[in-house]
């Protein structure tokens, strides 16, 4: 067994020794044993003379193994237990008719779908030939360069020209349609929803080109979006080409587009400028939250910057309240030496990492010195991967001119202070004001004493996102009565409102409340998506009810097996069923 990796404690490869530098895989997707089979032609390079190649793999079966100067192919096959494939049979797609597999290799899961240096510090240019049963089709975190049919197959061709690290390597075949949505974008998904994707995403294009504004040219051709079926756990995985979203997007009016800017802004943060290792995940996620609101800022105006940033605040404040204030997990850079990513995988990266350049850019003197040197650093770093310490030696060489601002910056306390962030920043609260107003009517009403003064017009001058805020508000404060809720629900109609982000926190307000009636809606809500955003923290509120825990338990089990991997392994820790 080789020893972990002195770069990467999530990877055994020795990429300072023998480094692949490039992937050619041939797959065949059998549905029927819930493989994928085929081989992978890895290119290498010799950095110091006399190191065997060391590739990271998890659950695969390796048939044979074979050398030419250079190129190592592989033949193997995944495990019908690959931790990064999920297979649907027909009964669980919209259409009922074929079956369907989509992968989620972030962070470490690439190793059980191809044998492969399973670290962000490398990054690989790929091709690669899939067949699939007909009247399927495969899409890929490529390019798409064709199809050919055979007589019971389709083989689809596909090549990433642009190198990736591994968990950008992405599959997902079924039975698919697609709209045009923009001059170079494409909505993917079973027939049923493809054209209610087309209407909510039809702003790609200009998302696209707010986000060239503020990072310069898009270098990945294409930028297709696939809505997955439901059990997708995230909202959206930004994969290169083809960014996969969850359903739960599909709001109707296009309010929860903010994930979309969120997964265009990762083609520069996160997959142009890697973190070296999952250590410095910030410096994918925390960048990403920056330029993601800077497009906000753009589109919407800066006091939706500021806005979604209170949002992002709050949302912190809720993670770290639930994690515990010295949990070290709450470190914007935590040690993982024998930890999973999936367990320490939080809103920290993001939001800690979001106030730490929102604070250096008020420091250095705001956008107009700040987004210059943006682009300079995606620039610098672009094709590459980084740890923290390398982003600081650029930024105070960037800034040599002010260093004596920047020896205000203490670095040390930043990575490795757990709790909220040392700085606490000064948003503009303009667009909040309306939404705290209303939380605090509602918890300063007094039902013995005065008369019910709520009704639905108190929610007509609020967006969507205003009534997300309002009931998220209402979550950081003690939980409100039962009676208050059921008040509610009949003041605003609650529990009809299809937008998930609004329905998510409806559920835990009731929840908090220990209001029976929501029980049913909040379990069938955790059951008909796997999105870990929403499940997790509504699985975590039954547990908290005590005479609800075993309802919690017993859907958990009940649903397991449709859950994909990670879902299903982060759960099973929230309801204590593993250490
Ligand atoms: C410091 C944390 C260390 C490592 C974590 C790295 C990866 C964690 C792994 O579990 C994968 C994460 C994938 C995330 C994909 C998309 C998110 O941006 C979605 C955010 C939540 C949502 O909107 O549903
Ligand atoms: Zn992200």
């Amino acid at each position: 067994m080789p020893e972990i990796s002195p770069m990467d404690p999530n990877s055994y490869s020795r990429p300072d020794q023998v480094v692949v530098k490039e992937l050619h895989l041939d797959w065949q997707v059998d549905f029927t044993r819930q493989v994928v089979a085929g081989f992978v032609l890895l290119t290498v390079e010799c950095v110091q003379e006399g190191h065997d190649l060391i590739l990271d793999t998890r659950d695969l079966v390796i048939k044979k193994s074979g050398k030419k100067t250079w190129k190592i192919k592989v033949n193997y096959e995944t495990s019908p237990t690959c931790s990064a494939l999920q297979w649907l049979s027909p009964e669980q797609t919209a259409g009922k008719r074929h079956p369907y597999v989509f992968s989620q290799c972030q962070a470490i899961h690439c190793r059980s779908l191809v044998p492969c240096q399973d670290t962000p510090a490398v990054k690989v240019k790929y091709t690669a030939e899939v067949r699939a049963p007909q009247g399927l089709t495969v899409l890929m975190s490529a390019l798409r360069e064709g199809q050919q049919e055979g007589e019971a197959h389709t083989t689809f061709k596909f090549s990433q020209p642009v190198p990736i690290p591994a968990y950008l390597l992405a599959v997902a075949v079924g039975d698919l349609e697609s709209r045009e949505v923009g001059p170079r974008s494409l909505v993917w998904s079973e027939k049923e929803f493809v054209d209610q994707a087309a209407h909510e995403f039809a702003e790609t294009e200009v998302m696209l080109k707010a986000a060239e504004e503020v990072c310069g040219p898009y270098v990945w051709g294409q930028y297709d979006l696939l809505i997955l079926p439901p059990s997708f756990p995230y909202g959206g995985m930004e994969n290169p080409c083809l960014t996969f979203v969850t359903p739960t997007l599909l709001a109707g009016d296009r309010s929860l587009a903010d994930v979309v800017i969120h997964e265009i802004s990762h083609s520069w943060t996160g997959n142009l400028v890697t973190n070296s290792q999952w250590e410095h995940f910030w410096l994918n996620e925390g960048f990403t939250m920056f330029v993601e609101r800077k497009i906000i800022s753009r589109l919407s105006g800066e006091e939706a910057r500021h806005f979604s940033a209170i949002g992002g605040w709050k949302d912190l404040a809720d993670c770290i309240r639930t994690r515990g204030e010295t949990d070290p997990l709450t470190q914007l850079v935590p040690d993982l030496n024998g930890i999973d990513p999936d367990d320490a995988f939080s809103t920290v990266p993001y939001e800690k990492g979001h106030t730490l350049l929102w604070h250096l850019e008020t420091l250095l003197g705001g956008p107009a010195q700040f987004e210059p040197f943006l682009k300079a650093y995606l620039d610098k770093f672009k094709y590459s991967s980084l740890k923290s310490g390398q982003f600081v030696e650029f930024l105070q060489e960037y800034f040599k001119g002010q260093a004596e601002v920047l020896q205000q910056v203490d670095w040390q306390a930043w990575w490795t202070t757990p709790g909220m962030p040392i700085v606490t920043p000064k948003f503009n609260d303009a667009l909040a004001i309306p939404c705290t107003a209303l939380a605090r009517r509602w918890v300063e009403w007094d039902p013995i004493t005065t008369k019910n003064p709520f009704t639905k017009e108190d929610l007509q001058a609020l967006s969507p996102i205003q009534v997300r805020a309002f009931l998220a508000l209402l979550l950081e404060e003690a939980p409100l009565t039962s009676e208050k809720v059921c008040h509610m629900e009949e003041a605003y109609g609650m529990s009809s409102r299809l937008n998930s982000e609004i329905r998510f926190r409806w559920l835990r307000l009731c929840l908090r409340a220990k209001w029976d009636e929501c029980v049913d809606a909040a379990l069938q809500f955790i059951t008909e998506q796997g999105r870990m955003k929403f499940v997790r923290p509504i699985y975590r509120d039954l547990y908290a009810w005590e005479e609800m825990r075993p309802r919690a338990v017993a859907t958990f089990e009940k649903n397991r097996s449709a859950m994909m991997h990670v879902a299903a392994y982060v759960v099973a820790k929230d309801l204590h069923l593993r250490e």
